[in-house]
């Protein structure tokens, strides 16, 4: 029999359970025995589920209450001393860790201030994750034994998981020296770590684990020589220790021939890797494995929701089963299914054609299964007929062509995605429009998305209140955000997107050929998830998206106001895109749309217009070479193509956020000015990469994914430390990101000293 195998389930829960859990118990309102008691059902929920469904290779430590490889920091006690000096219970400094915690003193507690650890973008997917962060006082021990224990509890419920783990090397790779230690090569702490590995190893193995998965997600990435070389480092290790269980190494999302010769004679007693993104790499890979290691083929998609191609999966499966022989190929999912929705039934809304497409996790969990019989031999074929049936209807189908969409996409040129003049002249004519002063202060979009917004929002969807009295509502917030930010004294304004349920969404539901989840929901870090909608066929905008709101805004105060939309890559990141047609076209449709939004706000009166990209960074081809640049090319592009159209006096604004940004990337979209996410890195070689960036830009100053309040003195320290490498007459001053899920509060007061901090410069420089 072929086995069949699910690499990890998404830990949400069906109806988003684990949010409202976490947030309960931030929130004061519930204990930890309640959280860790959600925790516990879900886990079960999960394996059971994927028991009856008949998978023999199940996943445990697959569940995280914020992050997996923060879990795997507080296992192995990478605590950095600002988070382990306040003796907060294991959960709590957990969390501290991931998202900071301010908490004033009371009669048995001590006051709790510290910012959270950076938060990193995982490869190429909207999950982010808590980067590990070493110093040289780091004292690696075993901080109790979380996989131990979920394996535990699995083998209470009668079901055999084998535990996931993140790798050595990729755990280190992953990771960045603390500030206090920026000399620390985090990968030279392999040999301290390697222990820790062992003995969590031999503990599973004690509680009757006889193998376990360990993912090295870097093996698709382009590896220096030392890296390569710490696998076999590594993995020799743990070769040589007594009665561990057996190892299959993982990796995702890529191909890991570049990176073969690192991972050839490990004493290892598998690989996995990922057949949906490079079915290519079959011949190669099956080359280095020594004659009794198995390979674990990865065919359903562990990033997307369309329904498996049987008959392709079929054909690779075979292909490796003629290679290696039935009993050393296990049918996988590509990736863990953390990336997808949770349930594909619980879709009422979806037109049943359309429907018929699509598989989430739990379908997927069948379509594991479905390929391992099949190619066992067992009978199948009313789920072959089924499946050829409706792969063969959606190519057919004329939901997913519009040739009108088709032919402007052909035709765009040069003169389309360039500006009409460069950006020197462009900023004189803007500064005689804006007049703004030196550290002109603006945000990045969002104000707080209160109960009230979203009441409101659910009572318009559902028709218990008219558009009419919607509109109202949104106008009377979009006046309150007004109002503070004038209060405040900012310079650029925004409206506060109270309309918005989500940045993509909102307008993917404005633009034709998209389709949109109930319950799609998935995890993009902590307990914040996203419901991508679904790009299905050609797009294109029947009429205006954000003109009203916008319009509103800016007939009620002097000051200008942004037009803000999601720009063209974003909104195809951000979306589940099609896998039948490439992703440029799609960014090209998207900005064509979009193009049009932005010349209607210009007609419209609106002088600032933002087009925001904060998934650039993550579209990057993982590797470096022909694919990368071609990326950066008609993302850059897509980005002009959108906002090209404009006079020189209109200011063009983009924001990037959530990850590492090169800066020659975002030079080639030619926005007026951009915002980055800015405030965790401490790191001074960041800012001075910026320094030669041509156009303005704020480096965020502060993280808006915590509740923390920075004080007027610290936006005045952190700026002072900007400037040693950076220039006064391009800076903007702003967060790091939409304060949509902060609360008013903290918002009010972050952004009062935010803007103390830019006054007190001003008059720094008008005495210069
Ligand atoms: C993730 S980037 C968010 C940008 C958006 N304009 C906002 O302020 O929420
Ligand atoms: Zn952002």
């Amino acid at each position: 029999m072929v086995q069949s195998s699910v690499l990890g389930f998404p830990r949400i829960g069906a109806n988003r359970e684990l949010k409202k859990a976490t947030e309960a118990y931030w929130q004061g309102k519930t204990s930890a025995e309640d959280l860790l008691q959600v925790g516990k059902q879900i886990r079960a929920h999960n394996w059971k589920l994927q028991k009856q469904a008949g998978v023999d290779v199940i996943a445990s430590n697959d569940f995280s209450f914020y992050d997996q490889v923060l879990d795997l920091s507080l296992l192995f006690n990478v605590i950095p001393d600002r988070y382990a000096k306040y003796q907060l219970s294991p959960l709590d400094t957990f969390f501290a860790m991931g998202r900071g915690l301010q908490r004033k003193a009371t009669a048995t507690e001590k006051a709790v201030d510290v910012t959270a650890l950076e938060m990193v973008k995982w490869f190429d997917s909207n999950y982010h994750y808590v980067r590990p962060t070493f110093s040289n006082g780091t004292q690696f021990r075993l901080n109790g034994q979380k996989p131990v224990d979920e394996f535990l509890e699995a083998k209470q419920l009668g079901i055999e998981t084998r535990p996931v783990l993140l790798g050595p090397v990729s755990y280190l790779y992953l990771g960045k020296a603390d500030k206090d230690s920026l000399d620390l090569e985090p990968l030279s702490l392999l040999q301290k770590i390697l222990p820790l590995y062992a003995e969590i190893l031999q503990k599973l193995a004690a509680a009757g684990a006889t193998s376990v998965q360990i993912d090295e997600p870097i093996l698709v990435l382009d590896l220096e020589k030392k890296v390569q070389d710490a696998f076999k480092t590594a993995y020799d290790f743990l070769g040589a220790q007594a009665s561990l269980p057996e190892i299959t190494l993982a990796t995702y999302f890529g191909t890991v021939v570049p990176n073969l010769a690192a991972i050839k004679n490990l004493p290892v007693a598998g690989f996995h890797f990922d057949f949906v993104r490079n079915p290519e790499q079959l011949d190669d890979v099956a080359a280095i494995l020594s004659d009794k290691q198995t390979l674990s083929v990865g065919v359903v998609d562990g990033r997307n929701i369309w329904k498996n191609d049987f008959a392709k999966s079929f054909e690779l499966v075979q292909k490796a089963i003629q290679k290696l022989g039935k009993d050393r190929v296990v049918v996988a999912t590509s990736s863990s299914l953390l990336h997808t929705p949770v349930d594909l039934e619980s879709e009422k809304n979806l037109k049943p054609e359309i429907k018929d497409w699509f598989a989430f996790a739990t379908q997927k969990v069948k379509e594991v299964v479905v390929i391992a019989k099949n190619v066992s031999g067992d009978d199948v074929s009313a789920e072959l007929a089924a499946n050829a049936q409706s792969v063969s209807g959606r190519a057919s189908s004329t939901i997913t062509n519009n040739e009108a969409v088709q032919k402007r996409v052909a035709s765009i040129d040069e003169k389309m995605s360039t500006r009409s003049a460069p950006f020197p002249q462009r900023l004189e004519e803007q500064q005689k429009v804006f007049n703004l002063p030196l550290f002109p202060t603006t945000t990045i979009g969002s104000f707080p998305q209160t109960k009230d917004i979203r009441i409101n929002r659910n009572k318009f969807v559902k028709g218990t209140i008219t558009a009419e009295q919607y509109e109202k509502f949104i106008n009377a917030e979009i006046e309150t955000v007004i109002r503070f930010q004038e209060e405040i004294g900012l310079d650029v304004l925004v409206h506060g997107e109270p309309e918005r349920n989500d940045m993509v969404q909102y307008f993917g539901e404005q633009i034709d050929g998209y389709a949109f989840t109930v319950y799609g929901w998935v995890q993009s870090y902590g307990s914040r998830y996203v419901r991508p909608p679904i790009i299905v066929g050609d797009l294109s905008r029947p009429k205006a998206m954000s003109v009203k709101e916008s319009v509103y805004a800016q007939s009620i105060t002097p000051k200008p106001v942004k037009g803000m939309l999601t720009g063209p890559v974003t909104c195809l990141r951000w979306s589940f895109p099609r896998n039948d047609v490439d992703q440029e076209t799609q960014a090209m449709q998207l900005a064509l749309a979009l193009r049009d939004e932005v010349n209607d706000l210009e007609a419209a009166g609106i002088k600032v217009i933002q087009v925001d990209e904060p998934a650039l960074r993550e579209g990057l081809p993982l590797r470096s070479g022909a694919e990368r640049a071609a990326y950066l090319k008609w993302a850059a592009e897509s980005f002009r193509v959108a906002t090209s159209g404009v006079a020189n006096k209109t200011q063009i604004h983009s924001h990037f956020c959530y990850s590492d940004l090169d800066p020659n990337h975002i030079k080639a979209l030619d926005a007026d000015v951009v915002s980055i996410e800015f405030s965790k890195k401490d790191d001074p070689n960041y800012i001075a990469e910026f320094q030669n960036y041509p156009n303005h830009i704020g480096l965020g100053l502060f993280d808006i994914h915590s509740p923390r309040i920075p004080s007027t003195e610290e936006f005045i320290s952190k700026i002072e430390t900007i400037m040693k490498s950076y220039p006064a007459d391009k800076f903007w001053v702003n967060p790091d990101c939409g304060l949509k899920t902060r609360g008013w509060e903290e918002t009010k007061l972050s952004l009062t000293h935010m803007v103390e901090a830019a006054k007190h410069f001003r008059e720094v420089y008008s005495k210069k």
